[in-house]
């Protein structure tokens, strides 16, 4: 397995992957764009921070790329619908740096109040402006946190240590959880009207993206001071310029820019701006923290599958993956079998739930059930990463149901196909919570393992069939190693015989049998 890490990483994340065996790993931190695409052809893993742009087109070219990691947590520097269309697992490490952007958002704040950064240059200068550089005490001053996530609560917390009140707005956060906090939970028109101070922890998303822009401006206090520790983008610099310039912004402290490094831009000519280059995360413990956690993640995911952090789908790790395993291989092999026995386009999966899934994840296991199904239909490259969003982009509708009541079994997982011309429906439990078993297909009660390969037969239920059946495969040279006939729900005038055989039934066998009268169907189903 390669793994290139393309942007500075810790050096504690570095060796866990030179001691990992079976791992090589290539540290090239200045890659042009056109070097990355040329190059990201033979990795598995790709390790980024901020610096590197995962472009459609660097996507593309991964060819073998199996997982992206970000030390860090912003992801707005990969094409995430991309990688997911891919198959591409998209992780990040969303805990590693959130002290120590929450303390350089305080840190901005401080120096913004006593312009600490305009005295070093003037003091350095040879100056002694004291009169010039006064600043502004920040006890009993409102603080107005856009964002209460990770990084948000923790300089809330800071600052209330400094005896500020902290005001906030987070739209998908409860108010009760903000209130019981110690905070105050305020709309976004509030927050604008009543803080001294603003500080952004929100990610940048296309809500997000000039969400301070002239008319949020005009609705704040004459004197506002802004702190933006989060991304570039989020703020309309051209709207903060003349908010600045107009003495309606008394000063902005920035971490990040739209563009990286911002080269020549207007608002580093303004002396009440402050500004460090994306320095956020920079500290020798949040480097250690996120480079660690990447490298971990990256090796269990390279080398057991184990999901962690991941942004494009679901994480399952730990104990919760050992117990829900089982399950996932049966979804995945209910898949399967469906893939190979229906006809026509799919229009619909109903996957039904009963008895012990009541304590369990199902989204992971729907999603192993819809990759099963797409897998021998779609292309390759088809995975649980990309499984969802292709069957939505085939316009299959996707159903779960949980059944209060279990059945003959302690799990059941039933699923129903519906295509432009029939309807399949499977049935398969766990024996022992382990054993996968088909049990049910088409109202056949059946008996089966899905493994390796078999011949499902539909034929009339009369003396002689099942022996002329016998026939055909020892006249062919093909052994039978198991034989099942399933007992139909409802009495009728149909058998469904089951095959299990060493080897894939070959075509001759496949049509000599369908030439026969008295079989209807006869389908070659492999695991
Ligand atoms: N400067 C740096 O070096 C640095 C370091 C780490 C993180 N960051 C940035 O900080 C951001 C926040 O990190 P986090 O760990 O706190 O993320 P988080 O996901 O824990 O929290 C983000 C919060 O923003 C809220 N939110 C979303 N849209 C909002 C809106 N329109 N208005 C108000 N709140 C909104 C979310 O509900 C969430 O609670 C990251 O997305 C990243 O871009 C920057
Ligand atoms: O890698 C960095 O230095 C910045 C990381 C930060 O922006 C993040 O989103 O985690």
């Amino acid at each position: 397995m390669k793994v290139l890490v393309s942007d500075k990483l810790g050096e504690a994340g570095i060796e866990l992957f030179k001691n990992e065996p079976g791992i090589e790993v290539d540290v090239k931190t200045d890659l042009t764009p056109e070097a990355l695409i040329q190059q990201i052809g033979t990795y598995d893993a790709l390790i980024i921070r901020s610096a590197t742009k995962v472009t459609a087109e660097v996507i593309t070219a991964a060819t073998n790329l199996k997982v992206i990691g970000r030390a860090g947590i912003g992801l707005d520097n990969v094409n995430v619908p991309a990688a997911t269309q891919k198959g591409i697992v998209v992780m990040n490490t969303p805990t590693g740096n959130t002290i120590t952007t929450a303390e350089h958002a305080i840190a901005m704040m401080m120096a913004l109040s006593r312009n600490i950064p305009q005295a070093t240059i003037s003091l350095k200068a040879g100056r002694w402006e004291k009169k010039k550089l006064q600043g502004q005490e920040m006890m009993n001053k409102t603080l107005g946190l856009l964002g209460f996530g990770k990084i948000g609560s923790i300089v809330a917390d800071r600052a209330r240590g400094l005896r500020m009140n902290v005001i906030v707005f987070d739209p998908n956060v409860n108010p009760e959880k903000i209130q019981e906090a110690g905070y105050e939970s305020v709309s976004l028109d509030e927050l604008y009207a009543r803080s001294d101070y603003i500080t952004i922890h929100v990610p940048k998303m296309e809500k997000t993206i000039g969400l301070l822009n002239a008319d949020a401006f005009s609705r704040m206090k004459d004197g506002i001071m802004i702190i933006n520790c989060a991304r570039g983008g989020i703020i309309d610099e051209a709207a903060l310029y003349d908010a600045l310039q107009s003495g309606k912004v008394a000063g902005a402290a920035l971490d990040v820019f739209a563009k990286e490094p911002p080269g020549e831009h207007p608002l580093l000519t303004c002396e009440n701006v402050i500004c460090t280059p994306h320095l956020g995360a920079s500290t020798q413990e949040a480097q250690t923290n996120v480079a660690v956690d990447v490298a971990r993640q990256i090796i269990a995911y390279l080398k057991e599958g184990t999901i962690i952090n991941a942004v494009n789908t679901p994480s399952v790790t730990g104990d919760r993956l050992a117990r829900l395993k089982p399950y996932l291989e049966l979804g995945r092999k209910l898949g399967l079998l469906l893939a190979q026995i229906h006809r026509g386009k799919l229009q619909e999966v109903a996957i039904e739930y009963s008895g012990e899934y009541h304590d369990l994840e199902l989204g992971p296991i729907s999603t192993a059930l819809i990759n099963g199904l797409l897998e021998p239909l779609v292309r390759e490259g088809v995975n649980a990463v990309n499984a969802p969003a292709i069957a939505q982009e085939m316009g299959i509708k996707v159903t779960e149901t949980l059944r209060a009541e279990p059945f003959d079994y302690l799990n059941l997982m039933t699923v129903r196909v519906t295509t432009t011309e029939q309807t399949d429906t499977v049935s398969g439990t766990l024996f022992g919570k382990i054993y996968p078993r088909i049990v049910e297909i088409n109202d056949f009660r059946v008996d089966v393992s899905p493994e390796g390969h078999m011949l499902i037969i539909l034929s009339e239920n009369k003396p002689g069939v099942i022996g002329r059946i016998g026939t055909t495969f020892g006249e062919g040279g093909v052994n039978i190693v198991r034989f099942m006939v399933g007992n139909e729900a409802i009495e009728g005038q149909k058998n469904m015989v089951i095959i299990k055989t060493d080897e894939p039934v070959p075509a001759d066998i496949l049509e000599t049998l369908k030439s026969k009268k008295v079989i209807f169907e006869a389908t070659s189903v492999n695991f």
